[in-house]
């Protein structure tokens, strides 16, 4: 099988350039509609996908992003490769504005979003001490070097429930934990790229300090997409690389992604509830 590279663009990120074949897909799924139609195409020889977060002109709110809908739709359309793309807030000084950081930790602090495709009747349990893909991640770090930003390699993940940005108190806890950055997506997306057994990795650009930095304004969306439109262009190269970075047919990868469901499942065969099983086939087909 060949590789296929997904992305998820987030805000100020909704398109990508350079496709060849390209055309405005739309996928249904039994979680509903995606955000937004998919655009898929070929790169330097690789098929992509490519989905915006909020929808093209930014219709959703990161607690209404439809997340199941995305990554089933990316299963179906053959994604193996998943990369998202965030904007974040920075927790940390070293983390400035303008700078990349490929994330390789999360703390899930959402509390108003679906977040697994198991229910009742296939109930399954995947690991997700490590939540990213490292291979991808790598890549995804030598693209993010090659267009000339600031790059940091690791670095954790508050997603929170928004869409306010946080009190002064919440970025100082935040911070307290340890955290270097905040978004508002980055749950439940990469425990359902695990539940799909995909190599998922998260490229945040960081647009503004949050609010606990004395020399800097509380953020505000103004701030943030300045940045974000700034740093598109870099993004949108980023993202161009990725093909020769990851070329080749797809083979099993040695983190374990496309694994993630083989002791996963707890319900007796017995139990199975037959219209939950029709309805995940497409995605877990493997081990259903
Ligand atoms: C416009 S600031 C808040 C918004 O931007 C980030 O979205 P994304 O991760 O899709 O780039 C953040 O998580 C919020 O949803
Ligand atoms: N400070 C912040 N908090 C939450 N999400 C963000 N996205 C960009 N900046 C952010």
């Amino acid at each position: 099988m060949d590789k296929m590279i997904g992305v998820i663009g987030g805000s100020g990120v909704y398109e990508i350039d350079g496709l060849e074949q390209a055309e405005w897909t739309e996928v249904e799924t039994p979680f509903g509609a995606p955000s937004d139609q998919i655009l898929t195409g070929v790169l330097n020889g690789t098929r992509m996908a490519f989905l915006p977060r909020h929808g093209r002109g930014h219709v959703h709110t990161p607690s209404t992003v439809p997340y199941r809908a995305n990554i089933f739709a990316m299963k179906v359309l053959g994604v193996t490769d998943l990369v998202a793309v965030s904007a974040v807030g920075s927790l940390k000084e070293a983390y400035a504005p303008g700078d990349f950081v490929i994330i390789d930790q999360y703390i899930d602090r959402t509390f108003a979003r679906e977040k697994t495709f198991f229910g009742p009747g296939l109930v399954g349990h995947v690991p997700f001490a490590h939540p990213i893909c490292p291979v991808l991640a790598e890549a995804c770090a030598q693209a993010a070097r090659m267009t000339g930003v600031t790059v940091h390699q690791g670095g954790t993940y508050v997603a929170m429930e928004g869409p306010q940005f946080s009190t002064l108190a919440e970025s100082r806890l935040y911070r307290s934990w340890g955290a270097d950055v905040i978004g508002m997506t980055g749950m439940p997306e990469a425990k359902l790229a695990r539940e799909a057994e995909l190599c998922y990795a998260c490229v945040a650009m960081v647009t503004d300090y949050d609010c606990w930095h004395p020399g800097h304004d509380a953020v505000d969306v103004a701030q943030v997409v300045a940045v974000a439109v700034k740093n598109a262009g870099k993004a949108r190269s980023l993202v161009a690389s990725l093909p020769e970075l990851l070329a080749g047919p797809k083979t099993d990868c040695t983190a374990g992604c496309g694994h993630a469901l083989d002791s996963a499942i707890m319900t007796a065969p017995a139990k199975y509830d037959a219209e939950m099983v029709a309805k995940l086939k497409p995605i877990m087909g493997r081990v259903l």
